[in-house]
């Protein structure tokens, strides 16, 4: 044992004496100002971590066991009347990331069994139901704008050991639990269920010096359940059987029954856990027996998505009974979809066209097989079909696209003054794509619930996450639990300078085979406080293309692992954006062999919502060229623009002299000297040309169209004369490519409606370049070469380009005009 833990092991014997509760956060779910209740809370913290170690409150067995039953018992009550769930009222959870949080790291074969006061490995055995330990709608607090408050709560149960020490045991991040109804707890956490916990850590209750000390597990990684076998040799003081518990199986049958039963109900996991228990029962001279079980288990693992346990069970059957065993085919079809799942397409097909050798019958693996064979042209030559990915992304519930990663002229290099970044490994031309890769674990505010709200609050970036993210910690642990081997896919992302710990110089960590998911001991350490801290530094928010304008509720949050590789810069030589969970990164301008591939984290108009974001994202300040040019402008500028950037978020009501006014207002924030890049006043210039659009008067649209022209150089285009009207030598980054193209949209609208169909055409031309140059650019391989501007719109682009803008263009009645004028 360490003597950090050692610390921890008398602290956690130690009583809770109080101090102050933790800084409250008011009656809004948001704080006004994060970064100053990060500070408040982390003094908080401090002082707590400084109040000495003393026994812990002993607590009495049976008054716990009688809270914790009748507190179950309000909460069936609860839910068989429907309470909490009246349209109208939405409730609010708050949850605090970024303080330290213990997780093991002691293989559990080197922890020697021990009891609550003494601390190594503790056997616990459940007592009670499980629950939320602070129910929606027993300790929420209803305000008078109908908002529920309630600090957001694991499942929870009571424990003791076996010298019948009892405590609550609250488990955060356990697989398949969060949110879950009481039912599927019950099938989980079954009372009577023992636990192993690695070296738990005893907390005083923070907010109720009334309250008990409790146990707090983070990570699931931290507990195996005891298989059966071995529960029968341990005493219980209390007795053996608890009253009110279920009848756990204790033969293989009852246990497999108990499987199926969970799989017929849809409880992926509790029904793995049935199998495995099962299988600690069958004596290894009749291994065959376990040759269903394993099957079960893993078609159970690839429900759950656990595709590292699937694979596991499907070799382990191979491997025992060779491969022309009925049984070995019905594995190698689950070895396949698993090895589909982990992105081993090749595996995968060659597995599929074995099994379709042995079963021509099977249909469905024709097209399994053809999926394999499109994700391996995908990820060799980086060639998709954008179009019918955008069209299946736009579908309700299919944001999750299938497509292969791919990884194009750019690799992993160690940057000195900012550890890993990309690097170009040849040449590269404009808008060549440089990666597609998939999310590791995402979260979209369509999964969210809608009467329910969670405000993430992250110490260490000292701001408020979106709703999107507390969920996204739990799905990446949940994948890393079912998939081990991924482990370092993302433990080797950069977590911050705090830690003693450096990352890799190389990502991504090599390649490892498929190991057991085994929840009697899980192989795997899941450090919560650095995952979390892996997610302030690396967590993106995917812009999609085919949903811009996201969610006003909560943006999408997703883990990438590849891309988070690539640094920041607000004027980046690379540009982004989402396919559905696609992430798509071109070159935005040519880039030499050798130079950093930079893109940008954000693409807001001012800098100080720049910044904000990038706080997020623990750069403290950004030399790009935009940023130099802000800084020199000076606080006050900034203060200025911030103020009437907000005044241009509500122009449309606004006069034309008035908007007209406004602009000359933003413009006078920009100092003189600077370069033409300045977007808040680009979009000032659009508004008022809008607003000359509403006029009839030809002189009127041409003014629209003279100030839409200096907007987009303001966006960062050059403009040109002959061929495109703008600069193709570069793609600009500093703001979304919507608002470019609608301005370019624009103004081939004006130009239709004052009869110059030459310049409307130029215009759609331009804007077609624009968005190809960045997303869609179909039909051209990588390596092919390019440069005038009818290679750019080859293929697809021209289809893509045509369905994304369908809305605007019919509704400025140019549909008709732009399908004729682009070429095909
Ligand atoms: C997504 S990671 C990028 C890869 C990272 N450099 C690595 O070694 O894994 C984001 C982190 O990289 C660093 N970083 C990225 N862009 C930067 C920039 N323009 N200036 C300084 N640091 C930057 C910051 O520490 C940031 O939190």
């Amino acid at each position: 044992m360490n003597p950090e833990r050692r610390d921890q092991h008398s602290s956690a014997k130690g009583s809770p004496s109080f101090g102050r509760p933790p800084p409250q956060l008011g009656k809004s779910p948001y704080p006004q100002d994060p970064s100053q209740y990060a500070r408040e809370y982390w003094k908080w913290l401090d002082e707590d971590s400084k109040i000495p170690p003393q026994p812990a409150t002993p607590v009495e067995r049976k008054l716990l066991v009688r809270q914790f039953e009748d507190h179950r018992a309000q909460l069936e009550s609860f839910s068989r009347q429907n309470i909490g769930d009246t349209k109208d009222m939405k409730r609010w959870y708050t949850t605090i990331v970024g303080f330290p949080k213990h997780s093991s790291s002691t293989p559990i074969q080197d922890l020697t069994r021990s009891t609550l006061t003494l601390w190594n490995i503790v056997l616990l055995q459940l007592i009670t139901p499980s629950q939320s330990i602070s129910p929606k709608c027993l300790f929420a607090e209803r305000t008078l704008d109908g908002i529920f408050y309630a600090v957001l709560s694991p499942p929870a149960t009571v424990v003791e050991d076996p010298e019948g020490v009892a405590y609550a045991l609250s488990i955060y991040n356990f697989p398949t639990a969060f949110g879950s109804p009481l039912q599927y707890l019950d099938a989980l956490f079954p009372r009577g269920t023992i636990l192993a916990i690695r070296e738990p850590t005893l907390k005083a209750p923070a907010q109720d010096t009334s309250a008990h000390p409790f146990l707090r597990v983070d990570s699931p990684a931290d507990i195996a359940f005891v298989p059966v076998k071995s529960a029968q040799n341990i005493k219980w003081r209390s007795g053996d059987v608890i009253p009110g518990a279920p009848r756990l199986p204790n033969n293989t049958d009852a246990w497999q029954l108990l499987g199926n039963e969970h799989y017929r109900t849809g409880k992926w996991f509790p029904a793995a856990l049935a199998i495995s228990h099962a299988l600690t029962l069958i004596p290894s001279d009749r291994e065959r027996e376990a040759l269903p079980l394993h099957l079960n288990r893993a078609e159970a693992n690839l429900r759950l998505q656990y595709y590292t346990g699937a694979a596991y069970d499907a070799q382990w059957i191979i491997a025992k009974v060779g491969a022309t065993d009925e049984y070995a085919y019905k594995a190698l079809l689950r070895l396949a979809k698993a090895r589909y799942g982990r992105g081993d397409f090749r595996g995968a097909a060659e597995d599929f066209l074995r099994y379709k050798g042995r079963h021509p019958e099977d249909v469905a693996v024709a097209t399994w097989i053809d999926k394999c064979r499109e994700r391996m042209h995908e990820a060799k030559t980086g060639t998709y079909d954008w179009t019918s990915l955008f069209i299946m992304a736009s579908t309700p519930k299919q944001i999750r696209v299938e497509a292969a990663d791919f990884v194009g002229p750019v690799e992993v290099r160690w940057m000195q003054d900012r550890g890993r970044g990309m690097v170009a490994k040849r040449n590269i031309k404009l808008g060549e794509l440089l990666l597609a890769a998939k999310p590791f674990a995402s979260v979209y505010s369509e999964e969210l619930q809608s009467d329910e709200g969670v405000v993430t609050i992250d110490l260490l970036s000292g701001s408020s996450r979106e709703q999107t993210d507390a969920l996204l910690l739990s799905r990446i642990v949940e994948k890393i639990y079912g998939n081990p081997d991924l482990h370092n896919a993302v433990f080797d992302l950069y977590a911050g300078p705090n830690l003693e710990w450096t990352p890799p110089h190389t990502y991504p960590p090599p390649h490892r085979s498929a190991c057991e998911v085994d929840p009697f001991d899980p192989k795997v350490t899941i450090d919560i406080s650095r995952l979390e801290a892996i997610c302030t530094y690396n967590v993106f928010c995917p812009l999609r293309l085919d949903n811009p304008r996201e969610d006003e509720r909560a943006k999408p949050a997703a883990l990438y692992t590849i891309p988070s590789m690539f640094n920041h810069c607000c004027v980046a030589n690379a540009t982004w954006y989402c396919i559905g969970d696609l992430m798509i990164v071109r070159a935005a301008e040519p880039i030499p062999a050798g130079a950093e591939v930079t893109i940008p984290y954000c693409v807001e108009e001012t800098y100080p919502d720049r910044k904000a974001i990038l706080r997020k994202h623990m750069i403290k300040d950004c030399r790009c060229r935009l940023c130099l040019e802000d800084l020199r402008d000076g606080e006050a500028r900034h203060q200025k623009q911030q103020a009437l950037k907000g005044e241009l978020d509500g122009a449309v009501t606004k006069s034309l002299s008035d908007a007209r006014a406004l602009e000359e207002q933003i413009a006078a924030t920009y100092g003189s000297g600077r370069s033409g890049l300045r977007p808040l006043s680009a979009r000032a210039l659009h508004v008022v040309a809008e607003k000359l659009r509403m006029s009839t008067n030809p002189h009127d649209l041409v003014e629209a169209i003279r100030l839409d022209m200096k907007a987009l150089e303001r966006y960062g285009f050059a403009l040109a004369r002959g061929g495109l009207p703008i600069g193709t030598e570069r793609i600009p980054t500093a703001t979304s490519f919507l608002e470019p193209i609608e301005v370019m949209l624009r103004i081939a609208n004006t130009y239709v409606v004052l009869r110059d169909e030459a310049n409307a055409a130029c215009w759609l031309k331009a804007a077609l370049w624009r968005e190809c140059g960045s997303f869609c650019w179909i039909g051209v391989r990588p390596d092919h070469h390019f440069s005038a501007v009818t290679d750019m719109s080859v293929g697809g682009g021209r289809e893509l380009f045509m369905l994304l803008h369908q809305d605007l263009l019919q509704r400025m009645g140019i549909y008709d005009f732009a399908d004729r004028a682009l070429p095909r």
